[in-house]
């Protein structure tokens, strides 16, 4: 009913914001487009599900998210997706792996000082009844 789109509509908000505000945070350039398939050709070879955050702000417009919970495994994709294919001890795969944990890092504590348990809980209601 149009109170569910009311909390949608919020929810987006916040969605957008946060994604936002990671997309500006210079550690995670690496993080904000699709890793190019021409540039490297056996990416989606090893990585069956990527993700990025333009994707992910794409899916908030698409109205692809009815929980944050939705949201964070997205998130939590981007950051897994570089812990496993940049394993190696060489420096740059080493600074991919900090970043990668610097995202997850900030991503989980935004969502637990920022997200209302109360509003968490009516979205969650909300993805039940569909
Ligand atoms: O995993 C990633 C991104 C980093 C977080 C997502 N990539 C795979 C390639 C390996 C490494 C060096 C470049 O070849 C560059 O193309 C990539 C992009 O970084």
């Amino acid at each position: 009913e149009e109170q569910e789109e009311d909390t949608l509509r919020e929810l987006r908000l916040f969605l957008r914001n946060v994604t936002e505000r990671l997309s500006q945070d210079k550690r995670f350039k690496a993080f904000t487009k699709p890793v190019d398939i021409e540039e490297v050709p056996d990416y989606i070879k090893v990585i069956r599900h990527p993700m990025d955050l333009s994707t992910i702000l794409s899916k908030v417009d698409l109205h692809k998210y009815v929980t944050v919970r939705e949201f964070v495994n997205d998130v939590d994709l981007i950051w897994k997706n570089a812990l496993e294919y940049n394993p190696d001890s060489d420096p740059s795969d080493r600074q991919i792996r900090h970043r990668a944990c610097a995202l997850k890092d900030t991503t989980h504590a935004i969502i637990r000082d920022e997200l209302d348990e109360d509003f968490n809980r009516i979205c969650e209601q909300i993805r039940e009844a569909r």
